[in-house]
């Protein structure tokens, strides 16, 4: 009998989630044509005006009917992170209409299951076409797939907030003649993955690429005696624990791509810092074209002469352009000992006056100058809501 009740709310239950699908779906299909009028009239894609409107009346209306302010905003800014991004996505296709293939060959590292792996299924999921996937075993053979037009694009991890910069990658970007077309950010979540359901205690033989460990040595401290052996590739541990079906080994990588090997995740968080998250970069043979709607980076590489403050004056240049730098690295140049090649990322577009101007000035000042590419800004900062915690409390 309580059976029966369950299956009839369970019921209810599905046509309701089925309905709600069908009403954002329909909404994606508005903000779509908003898309297309922005694009006729030039205005940008991103209101926050608009937007915090939309939240306060929501968050309104969702008190009225028994809903928690939180809970709204929270379901809100997912809907207007994804709007957002699918009408960027769309405008960046229609201004590069020789760009859109229907069939995507993307190199990135590892296999199945690596993280770059579902960075790049995350990426290729907004854009038209077909995915072709393309796993490699090092960053140089990634970039030489897309140089040997093997591969049409490529995804490489850029940077991640506990290792940081990850140099390889820099140093490739150096010697390469492709350019960097996309950004994103993945999180980062090891799970200590397993064949079976067994205890972590039990576990002798722990599989992982060299980065995890570094990121999980407290998880591995704590673990005692297990020997870990290193693997190319979060996916290529994930393999051999599939293979080995032993109750004794364990695999540290991501819960979703444990599961395209038929693992388990026993313990997740295992990470020494709890924000785990990875930026990936997406490059292509040719540049692209941001439309000056889409919030845009540009990323360029210099080096200056050898004299006392010439970082400081072209950053200098940046400041009287008004230019927001978002990361500067350095890396050795090959060949000359004790030189640096300086990487910048920067807001703006590069087809933008005040950005032009500074990267003008700074060809004629500099030893060497590249730009390495102009991309649309992945990361929409949520817009906060002033009225929220003020309804909370009233609530
Ligand atoms: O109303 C717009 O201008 C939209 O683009 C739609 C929308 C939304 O999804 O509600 C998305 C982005 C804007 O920042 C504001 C609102």
């Amino acid at each position: 009998m309580a059976t029966n009740e369950l299956e009839e709310l369970r019921k209810a239950i599905t046509d309701t989630d089925n309905q709600l699908l069908n009403i954002i779906a329909g909404r994606q299909k508005l903000t779509m044509q908003v898309a297309q009028t922005k694009v006729k009239h030039h205005i940008p894609v991103r209101d926050q005006v608009r937007e915090e409107q939309l939240l306060v009346r929501l968050i309104k209306q969702g008190q009225a009917v028994g809903l928690d302010p939180h809970f709204v905003t929270k379901l809100f800014h997912v809907i207007i992170e994804d709007s957002v991004l699918n009408q960027q996505s769309m405008l960046a296709q229609w201004a590069n209409p020789g760009a859109q293939l229907p069939l995507n060959r993307v190199a990135f590292l590892g296999e199945k299951g690596s993280y770059s792996y579902l960075a790049t299924q995350k990426y290729f999921a907004r854009r038209s076409g077909e995915l072709m996937e393309i796993g490699c075993q090092s960053f140089a053979e990634i970039i030489q797939k897309v140089e040997s037009n093997e591969a049409d694009f490529a995804v490489l991890p850029i940077e991640n907030t506990s290792s940081g910069s990850i140099n390889e990658v820099y140093d490739q970007l150096q010697h390469t003649r492709l350019n960097i077309v996309g950004e994103l950010t993945h999180p980062i979540n090891h799970a200590l993955l397993v064949h079976n359901d067994i205890e972590p205690g039990k576990i002798q033989t722990l599989y992982a690429h060299p980065q995890v460990f570094a990121q999980c040595s407290h998880f591995l401290a704590d673990l005692g005696n297990v020997e870990v052996k290193p693997c190319d590739s979060t996916s290529a541990a994930m393999l051999i624990v599939n293979e080995l079906q032993s109750d004794t080994v364990a695999a540290i990588g991501s819960q979703a791509g444990g599961k395209l090997y038929n693992l388990r995740a026993i313990k997740s968080n295992l990470a020494n810092q709890k924000e785990n998250h990875s930026r990936f970069i997406v490059v292509a043979s040719q540049p692209i074209k941001v439309p000056l709607q889409v919030p845009a980076k540009t990323t360029v590489i210099m080096s200056t002469v050898q004299t006392p403050g010439a970082l400081v004056d072209a950053l200098l240049v940046l400041k009287e352009n008004n230019i927001n730098m978002t990361k500067l690295e350095s890396r050795p140049i090959n060949g000359n000992p004790w030189e640096e090649m300086f990487y910048l990322d920067m807001q703006g577009n590069i087809e933008d006056g005040p950005l032009q101007k500074a990267i003008d000035t700074l060809r004629g000042m500099t030893r060497y100058f590249k730009v390495l590419g102009c991309y649309p800004v992945e990361e929409v900062s949520p817009t906060k809501v002033a009225a929220v915690n003020a309804l909370t409390k009233g609530s």
